[in-house]
């Protein structure tokens, strides 16, 4: 027998020895949590039971509310060590099928002998014999398998820096264990295992990466200090995935304080929350609060208005035919994505501390009864040099106020009296047994008549009154659409508070289409922001302030406006941010700049990390890839081979239909899992189904699709984004469909999806992107 296999043989025995001691300890938990369920419901049960209720004096009271506050106590205490074993057991579970995935040997410095770590996704500790069986992979200690090879090594204990020499370092892929391949590595951690996970078929959700992190990932996941971490990385250099193991590692360095609902993950669209979705569950942590920044839009503004989502304006710009209307929205979508548009509301809003706030008028059954000239009146006395939120809070009450005293002069009018004739049955008894409770009845009838009245006035008056103080308390006198309007409507308005260059060229224009969006009632993608941050000054920030860490995936679709946003939004929240600049996509994007981002907290609080290091796309693939943007040489493909990509030719729309269902079938008979065909836009994908779907089973993907499933996908490119497919077919890659310049990311996003196949169609002549890649790196098959 080799050494190595003396080797493997110990390692299985070993692998053995573990699972068999998880197994008893799977028994004894389950035998607890048995024990702890049945008290739960023991509990529960006979909760009334073992409560002493007793009213009748207030010392009697006060000892049956501490025995039931006891009994809860009991309760939630049962239910907490539940959780926890529940818990426990579903790691251990998970630990039993794989152990473990890698082992290092440790001799740390002023030791004789070397320790032997041996890492996976939980710990296990055996009282026994006192000993860590398996170490957590975000244990302080572990930290050595992602940053070192072979040799001197150190990691940060809580209280210290521990130096020594690193021995060994061994990985393993354990399935239901049995360790089915078993490396000993050197520089990098493992390029065997990483072949073997890349090589293998996509799947409808994304996997967690612990076992083959590597060292420039690990720094993301596991830096504590920044205050705004910024990760620019290549497409397919695991951002993603290093900002999921980065909750992870947060959610067990916190352990104690840190939950997951106050962490953060503001993603591209729902198919990918989908697609993210059980990354955080595999490694045994509950997943953060996930959201769309369009999902938080629409929950602040889609009562007052036709909200666009950021897909129809994709769709939009993308149709654009280039007319003078066209270009002044996209000059419209550049400019209000931008700082110096920010700096028109900001100058605004000092302006709106002066003069120029409009109100609503506050209506009473039809009749205005304070006037919005009155409460301008109100607002523009209070002192100038409080904030507006302020000044607002103090026009509020004064409207409270007044509100009370024409509440009492409205209980005299007629219609009153009429209401109270109509009040039914069971209004009535309970407002008179309202009055008995008081004692408001006396011996004299004559009396009751009239108290009796008088209070029922008073209460109709009062219920009719209820929704306009609630209005006047939520700050709805103040009219925002017309303050947002008027910023527009006329067009020379800015001009006197900022600087002639704050503002575009064709600001009068752009003025004008907001103005007639505004007044159908449409709120374009590219205003919302601005419109909430200006509603937002206005009435106060409504901050949220539990949250501790967030993070912004595909970071580069954001405008910096909307970076702004959320840094307010979140004070007291550490920011992870990760994008590829090569990938922005949104026509706003122009104004967006990822290294721009590190003054939101001042330079010193912020680091950026860059990830050149492509792990997606087979090599092949990236060499192509990498050719059809600026600066791609950069990129350094992971050395996985593969196919190259093949570029064909049709002669028309029916040959092109013909040639992708043949694909098609080719693709599924070599058992490729998930193939993607891609379109530019969705009126594109339509087309492609309406031509395929006899011909293939597919399945079109659209922007309200919730979740993956394996199989043949149509999907428009802005949604493929962030996510992955074993095959990629563009559907139409002519120069027509990406000719322009700006069209130049979205094609690079496209195709850089594909994991193992990348295959291109075209009709008439191929995207001039393709003719910047050398003819070396692809296949051409001429029609
Ligand atoms: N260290 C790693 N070990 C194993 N797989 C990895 C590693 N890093 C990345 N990957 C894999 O590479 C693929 C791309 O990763 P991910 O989606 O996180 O990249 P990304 O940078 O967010 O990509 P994009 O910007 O293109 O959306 C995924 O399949 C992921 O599992």
């Amino acid at each position: 027998m080799s050494k190595w296999e003396q080797e493997f043989k110990m390692e299985q025995k070993r692998v053995h020895q573990v699972t068999s001691k998880i197994d008893k300890h799977i028994d004894q938990l389950e035998e607890q949590a048995g024990v702890v369920k049945s008290d739960m419901s023991h509990i529960r049960k006979n909760f009334w039971d073992d409560v002493r209720i007793n009213f009748d004096n207030p010392d009697e009271a006060a000892e049956t509310y501490a025995s039931i506050i006891q009994q809860a106590k009991l309760l939630s205490e049962r239910e907490r060590s539940h959780r926890h074993a529940e818990h426990q057991l579903d790691i251990l579970k998970r630990l039993k099928q794989s152990p473990y995935f890698g082992r290092i040997d440790f001799l740390e410095d002023g030791e004789d002998e070397a320790e032997c770590i041996y890492l996976g996704i939980g710990s296990f500790y055996d009282k026994e014999n006192e000993e860590f069986l398996i170490y957590d992979w975000r244990a302080p200690i572990s930290s050595l398998y992602y940053d070192y090879s072979l040799g001197r090594a150190e990691y940060n204990a809580p209280d210290s820096t521990i130096t020594g020499t690193m021995e060994l370092k061994r990985q393993f892929i354990i399935r239901d264990a049995k360790i089915k391949s078993m490396f000993d590595t050197g520089i990098t951690i493992g390029d065997e295992l990483l072949q073997e996970v890349l090589g293998n078929p996509s799947s409808s959700q994304m996997k967690s990466i612990v076992a083959t992190i590597q060292k420039e990932q690990n720094q993301i996941i596991r830096n504590e200090k920044s205050r705004l971490l910024i990760v620019q990385g290549a497409a397919g250099s695991g951002k993603t995935s290093a900002a999921l193991q980065r909750v992870a590692y947060l959610l067990y360095r916190y352990r104690d304080t840190l939950s997951a609902d106050d962490i953060v993950l503001f993603s591209p669209n729902p198919l990918f929350n989908s697609y993210i979705s059980t990354v955080l569950p595999e490694l045994g942590e509950e997943n953060m609060q996930q959201a769309t920044f369009q999902e938080f839009l629409q929950s602040h503004l889609s009562e007052s208005f036709d909200l666009e989502d950021p897909f129809t304006q994709m769709e939009h710009v993308l149709a654009a035919e280039g007319g003078a209307d066209d270009d002044i929205r996209l000059k419209g979508i550049r400019y209000k994505a931008g700082l110096d548009f920010m700096e028109v509301i900001e100058q605004y809003l000092k302006y709106l501390g002066q003069k120029g706030l409009l109100f609503k008028n506050i209506k009473f059954r039809g009749e205005v009864i304070i006037s919005q000239q009155q409460i301008a009146n109100y607002f523009y006395k209070l002192d100038t040099s409080l904030p507006i939120p302020n000044r607002m809070k103090l026009v509020s009450e004064r409207l409270l106020k007044e509100l009370k005293n024409l509440a009492v002069k409205e209980r005299s009018k007629p219609w009153v009296k009429e209401e109270i004739q109509f009040l039914d049955k069971e209004e009535y008894a309970h407002f008179y047994q309202l009055l008995r409770n008081k004692n408001q009845y006396t011996e004299d009838t004559f009396d009751d008549f009239e108290r009796e009245e008088k209070l029922l006035s008073a209460y109709v008056v009062n219920e009719h009154f209820k929704k306009l103080r609630k209005q006047v308390k939520n700050l709805k006198f103040i009219d925002i659409q017309a303050i947002y309007r008027q910023l527009f409507s006329d067009p020379e308005l800015a001009g006197t508070f900022v600087a002639k260059n704050k503002l575009p060229e064709n600001w009068p224009e752009i003025s004008r289409q907001t103005v007639s969006r505004l007044d159908n009632k449409i709120l374009t993608y590219e205003d919302a922001t601005p419109f909430l941050y200006l509603k937002e000054r206005i009435e106060g920030f409504k901050t949220n302030t539990s949250v501790r860490h967030v993070f912004i995936d595909e970071a580069q679709d954001y405008s910096p406006f909307q970076f702004e946003f959320i840094k307010r939004l979140f004070p007291f929240s550490k920011m992870t941010v990760l994008g590829d600049m090569n990938q922005a996509i949104y026509a706003h994007a122009e104004n967006t700049c990822l290294s721009m981002l590190s003054s939101l907290y001042g330079d010193e609080a912020a680091d950026t990390i860059i990830l050149k290091r492509s792990y997606r796309s087979t090599r092949p693939i990236v060499e192509f890839t990498r050719h059809l943007i600026e600066g791609g040489k950069d990129i350094i493909p992971f050395n996985r081979a593969g196919n190259k990509p093949v570029l064909n030719q049709a002669v028309n729309e029916e040959d092109l239909h013909l040639k992708l269902a043949g694909l098609i079938r080719d693709l599924k008979a070599q058992e490729q899992r998930t193939i993607a065909v891609i379109c530019k836009t969705y009126k594109e994908c339509q087309k492609a189904v309406k031509a395929l779907q006899n011909e293939v089973p597919v399945r079109l993907i659209d922007k309200d699709t919730a979740a993956f499933e394996t199989g043949i996908l149509v999907i428009p490119s802005y949604l493929a984004k962030g996510v992955e497919f074993d095959a990629v077919i563009i559907y139409n890659a002519s120069d027509e469909q990406y000719g322009k310049e700006s069209e130049r990311q979205l094609f690079y996003t496209a195709c850089t999806r594909a994991m193992h196949e990348l295959h291109l169609f075209f009709v008439g002549q191929p995207s001039r992107f393709i003719s910047e890649v050398p003819e070396n790196l692809y296949i051409q098959n001429k029609a």
